[in-house]
């Protein structure tokens, strides 16, 4: 439960219950005061019809304030939760953001999904259900039971027992639902991200002929999930039927004892009647604990796995701005580990302000390990990268990732329109400017082209569009950008001789003025670039320098 009484307002919302509760208690005692006095004197006689009718207002007064504080408590959580609900889906995916790509490369797409979507509603049942429901649990009964013990000490012991032993009933059941809640959020998770993982690889498993299989195993996840939610329920109706029953129970016994006294002579009736009106409302809250005592246990498995992904060390966040101007960026004896996986090894470069710098290398050499330490989204294990003179880990990410245009080999394109995929280089940028960019990225007559021009919608993943459009569009997403460094991995390894020729013409374009890093398995790409650095199984092998003569 730690987690989840830390959860923001939570506190604040916890205090406001236990003044509601309070509240609660005197009106219930108001209320069935004059319920049971009204009954009294109606029976035996003794009140005058005005003396009766002031009675009457009283208790229409004292139940629509008893509806106004329980409204006040519905609306009071509601809002709360909303707000929890809210500010974990933030905190979650700030999180994920400072984690970076590559903590996301090591996660399941639909169980982070899950987490942020799912976990967060369970997180808003437990603050608007379990979080008000506990605190009334808390402090009514006890009040309750206490007055009734002043009241009748037989009825009260009988509650005092009877009470406390419900609880605990409830809570041995609590215990035995808890490793069945979990591994029902466990097991969704699970569903989850089999699904995304199914459509995703779609083309793959039709190509392989292997989508009936992995129906199956999507069959089997969904009766693995039908069967612990089962199990849930039973331990949910088990808690239902101990509350019911221990309830109905203790009630029937203090009405009997209460009954015989009554009869015997030994309780006036008016107290006997209240003492009676008082019993179910100390089980109330009760009854009501048994129900919001699961949205609980679910809201704790998941605020475990939210626990988890927001105790992440996220990497360094420097705090110095960047410097102005021309930016000379240096390699020094850089070693980089994917966990125990080496993937850089003592590697040394100089990248001169506005030079261009070719990173051969055959699959696997660590190409890629260089360009995500510039961009920041892996500290190096050893050594630095400076950005004149300043380590680069001591730089404010953001500040440092705005000076960068990052091409990779296949850009990602978010579904909205044309438009909208080139404004991502620069979202306040005019019309003029994105059509400028598209011409630059030798894209504009393709996009012309398009039903809707620059209003087309590209799809999924830019599913509507050729491996070169989309390059094309990354393009002059990155001319918009017009940033000084600019990283281009594997720029045209996917496209034939034609459509290569005019991405270099709009790359050679691009280049002009920048400090430029290009990936590539081939040194055919080499014309063009001032320093051509060989990696081999994470080293620098050869590094030289070249005339520097533009194709
Ligand atoms: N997220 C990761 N976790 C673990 N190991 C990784 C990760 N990313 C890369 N590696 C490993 O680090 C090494 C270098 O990978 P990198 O992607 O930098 O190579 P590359 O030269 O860009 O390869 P390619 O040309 O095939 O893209 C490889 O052995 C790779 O398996």
């Amino acid at each position: 439960m730690r987690p989840l009484l830390q959860l923001p307002g939570v506190r604040v919302l916890a205090m406001t219950c236990a003044g509601l509760a309070l509240l609660s208690f005197a009106l219930a005692l108001t209320q069935w005061t004059l319920v049971a006095r009204i009954v009294d004197r109606t029976v035996w006689g003794g009140w005058a019809p005005s003396a009766l009718s002031h009675a009457f207002l009283g208790l229409a007064a004292v139940w629509l304030a008893r509806s106004m504080v329980g409204g006040v408590r519905e609306v009071w959580a509601a809002r709360a939760a909303a707000r929890v609900k809210r500010e974990m889906r933030a905190r979650m995916i700030t999180q994920i953001l400072n984690l970076g790509p590559l903590f996301v490369s090591g996660q399941r797409a639909g169980e982070l999904t899950e987490l942020v979507v799912e976990g967060a509603e369970r997180l808003e049942g437990f603050v608007g259900r379990a979080v008000p429901g506990m605190v009334y649990a808390a402090v009514l009964p006890p009040l309750l039971a206490l007055t009734v013990l002043w009241l009748d000490p037989l009825s009260g012991l009988i509650l005092l027992l009877t009470g406390p032993l419900i609880v605990v009933l409830l809570w041995l059941v609590g215990s035995m639902a808890d490793r069945a809640t979990k591994a029902q959020w466990w097991t969704l998770g699970r569903l989850s991200a089999g699904f995304v993982d199914t459509l995703r690889g779609l083309p793959t498993l039709v190509v392989f002929g292997r989508e009936q299989e992995r129906l199956a195993a999507l069959r089997t996840q969904d009766d693995d999930y039908r069967r612990v939610t089962l199990g849930v329920l039973r331990t949910a109706f088990l808690s239902a039927f101990v509350l019911e029953f221990g309830s109905t129970l203790s009630t029937a016994l203090v009405a009997v004892t209460v009954g015989v006294r009554l009869f015997e002579g030994g309780l006036p009736f008016e107290r006997a009647f209240f003492v009676l009106l008082l019993v179910p409302e100390f089980f109330g809250p009760l009854r009501a604990l048994g129900a919001d005592h699961h949205a609980g246990m679910e809201a704790r498995a998941a605020s475990e796995q939210m626990a988890l992904l927001l105790e992440q060390a996220v990497p360094g966040q420097g705090r110095l701005p960047v410097p102005a101007g021309p930016l000379q960026i240096e390699f020094r004896e850089v070693s980089l580990r994917y966990g125990e996986r080496p993937a850089l090894s003592d590697v040394t470069l100089t990248l001169r302000p506005g030079s261009r710098t070719l990173l051969v290398g055959e699959s696997g050499a660590g190409k890629t390990s260089v360009a995500w330490l510039l961009l920041g989204f892996v500290p190096p294990t050893s050594g630095e990268v400076f950005v004149n003179g300043v380590p680069l880990s001591d730089l404010e990410p953001v500040a440092w990732r705005a000076r960068i245009s990052y091409v990779p080999e296949r850009p990602y394109l978010f579904p909205g329109t044309v438009r909208d995929q080139i404004l991502l280089g620069r979202p306040d940028a005019t019309d003029a400017e994105v059509v400028a960019a598209a011409q630059s990225a030798d894209a504009h007559t393709f996009i012309s082209a398009l039903p809707c021009g620059y209003d087309t919608e590209v799809g999924a993943e830019g599913a509507r569009l050729s491996g070169g459009e989309r390059l094309r569009l990354a393009l002059a997403r990155a001319f918009l950008r017009n940033t000084d460094l600019l990283i281009l991995d594997e720029p045209t390894s996917q496209l034939d001789a034609d459509s290569e020729d005019r991405i270099r013409a709009a790359l050679e374009r691009l280049s002009v003025g920048r400090t430029v890093l290009t990936i590539s398995h081939r040194t055919a790409l080499h014309a063009g670039h001032d320093q051509i650095t060989e990696l081999s199984g994470g080293q620098v092998r050869r590094s030289r320098q070249t005339a520097g003569e533009r194709a």
